[in-house]
């Protein structure tokens, strides 16, 4: 035993369980249903994990212990992407961030759903997962913690997910002690809510009041092992911002600026929610060289650029339910540990994305999509309506409750044969998970959509002149003529669509490689 692991399990009990992480291999059964602490990548247990694929791969179990995996999002894609390479997840939710594993999903060899993010804690609780099972409960949960408390509570690491009503419905629980890590004690804040009727209102005024434990209590009798893990994060590098990204950014920034000369927002906004990827990242790198001062974060998952963020000055506290950084954003984090965590607060996921408070803290939400339609459904998960990306993540917990819901798209991506060849802005979103009634503004590095008050027909002429591509406006203009005037005929016009051709620019990619369509006829 290690002197740091000794120093940081606090409750002697738990000394009792320690073990090696091959030791926990026989607890595993094919068919399992299995919880790991982690979210977007951090926070996760790794030894034990790497250890099973290990066992898996050395004694050709491919395909033969195959387990229900449940992670409050993505496991980092090293673990899970070799999981998912070695045949060893049946199952999984409700969200995951890598190619092998969306490539098993869409090979229909993984079964995969997602869920608002706020509520698949709860609905797990509710025994709404494991329906298939003789017992409601999870047979393992894996949990990484950085320390363990004199009364045996868990401090976890980078991020809290789900692991609270994980543990809760585990029948036996791994902790693995990680001691590369630095010990992340006071920055969590983990409440676990009631049932109906018996829940209570969150009580969160603002994005830094505490609400719960600041550490996540177990049932020591669940424990059947305790691990010590060396591992750093698993994280890759962040893609730098560039010439779309920034532009984006700008018209994001002018835009908040106006919102606040014209009284509906004040001097430092409201609190900020920035989404997953290199463009919400960007967006954030934008803002925290704007002129806004005292800003607040209440977010998901905090990026890189939220260190700039800190360091500008301008950004007063931040929480969220991750800090998903890169390894150099980890090296910076934990130099400048005690500036950065005294304006850090890490909460459930169940919090975090609540959206009761979300909806009364005035949330700026701003997410990207893979596409979004003339009248504003955005589809944030399926390409081509069938082929399954992340997961919708927290996108429709903020987009829908958020004072402004924002998302943001390059115009157009590249597709093999054509710099533009896909749109991102097109007559019908293939797959809706942010409807029209939740999105206020959509921008692009084109410009940006204010689509507040509008009808869908005035909605589709703002879309189409502000955020389309220069080569896409003409042949979405087009549809939308030719729309008006069948609808006219029909007496359709409220929301006008050509059914037989709302697709034909996704079917002209398909076929032909780009979506400029040459014609509609
Ligand atoms: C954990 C959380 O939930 S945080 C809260 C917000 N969550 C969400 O919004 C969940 C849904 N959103 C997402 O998953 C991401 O924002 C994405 C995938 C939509 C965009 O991510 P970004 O990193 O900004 O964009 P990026 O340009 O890297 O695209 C990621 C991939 O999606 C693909 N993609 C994105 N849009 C399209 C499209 N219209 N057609 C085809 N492929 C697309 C890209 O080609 C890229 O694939 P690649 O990795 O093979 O190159």
């Amino acid at each position: 035993m290690s002197a740091i692991l000794k120093s940081r399990v606090r409750d002697p009990r738990f000394l009792s369980k320690l073990c090696k992480a091959e030791d926990m291999i026989p607890v595993f059964k094919t068919g399992d249903y299995l919880g790991m602490s982690g979210f977007t990548g951090v926070g996760g247990p790794k030894a034990v994990p790497i250890a099973l694929q290990e066992h898996v791969e050395k004694n050709n179990l491919q395909g033969q212990l195959r387990f229900n995996l449940f992670v409050g999002a993505s496991c980092p894609d090293p673990i899970e992407g070799k999981w998912a390479e070695l045949d060893m997840i049946e199952s999984r939710s409700p969200h995951q961030v890598g190619k092998r594993i969306s490539g098993a999903i869409n090979r229909g060899h993984m079964k995969f759903f997602d869920k608002h993010l706020s509520m698949w804690p709860q609905d797990l609780t509710y025994g709404y997962y494991t329906l298939k099972k003789a017992k409601p409960t999870i047979d393992v949960a894996i949990v990484e913690a950085t320390a363990i408390t004199e009364d045996g509570g868990i401090v976890p690491g980078a991020s809290v997910g789900a692991t609270p009503e994980l543990v809760m419905m585990a029948e036996k629980v791994i902790i693995e002690v990680n001691t590369k890590l630095p010990n992340f004690e006071g920055l969590h804040d983990i409440m676990i809510p009631e049932h109906p009727p018996y829940r209570k209102p969150l009580f969160v005024e603002n994005v830094s009041q505490p609400n719960g434990l600041p550490y996540l209590p177990i049932d020591f009798d669940k424990v059947v092992g305790v691990v010590e893990s060396d591992y750093s994060e698993l994280v890759g590098p962040n893609t730098p911002a560039d010439d779309v990204s920034k532009a984006i950014a700008a018209h994001l920034v002018e835009f908040l600026e106006h919102e606040v000369k014209m009284g509906r927002m004040p001097e430092n906004l409201h609190p900020l929610q920035s989404g997953i990827g290199n463009i919400a990242n960007a967006v954030v790198e934008g803002l925290a060289d704007a002129s806004f001062k005292n800003l607040t974060v209440w977010t998901e998952v905090l990026q890189d650029s939220f260190l700039d963020f800190f360091d500008s000055g301008n950004l007063d506290f931040a929480t969220a339910t991750s800090i998903r950084l890169s390894p150099d954003g980890f090296e910076r984090f934990f130099k400048n540990w005690d500036e950065y965590s005294k304006k850090l607060m890490l909460r459930s996921q169940q919090v975090s994305n609540s959206p009761e408070i979300i909806r009364r803290l005035g949330v700026i939400a701003m997410n990207t999509p893979v596409e979004v339609d003339i009248y504003a459904h955005a589809n944030s998960t399926n390409v081509m309506g069938s082929r399954m990306l992340n997961g919708l993540g927290g996108s429709a917990d903020f987009l829908r409750n958020a004072k402004l819901s924002v998302m943001h798209t390059p115009s157009s991506r590249p597709s093999k044969v054509d710099p533009h060849g896909l749109s991102c802005i097109i007559p019908f979103a293939t797959h809706v998970d942010q409807t029209e009634h939740d999105l206020d503004v959509v921008v692009t590095e084109q410009g940006l959509a204010d689509l507040r008050g509008l009808s869908p027909r005035e909605r589709a002429r703002v879309m189409i002149d502000k955020t389309a591509h220069p080569v896409y406006k003409p042949i979405l203009t087009d549809y939308l003529d030719r729309a008006e005037s069948l609808a006219l005929k029909t007496g359709s016009l409220h929301e006008p669509h050509i059914l037989k051709d709302a697709f034909k620019m996704h079917i002209n990619l398909q076929e032909k490689g780009t979506m400029r369509l040459e014609s509609w006829d």
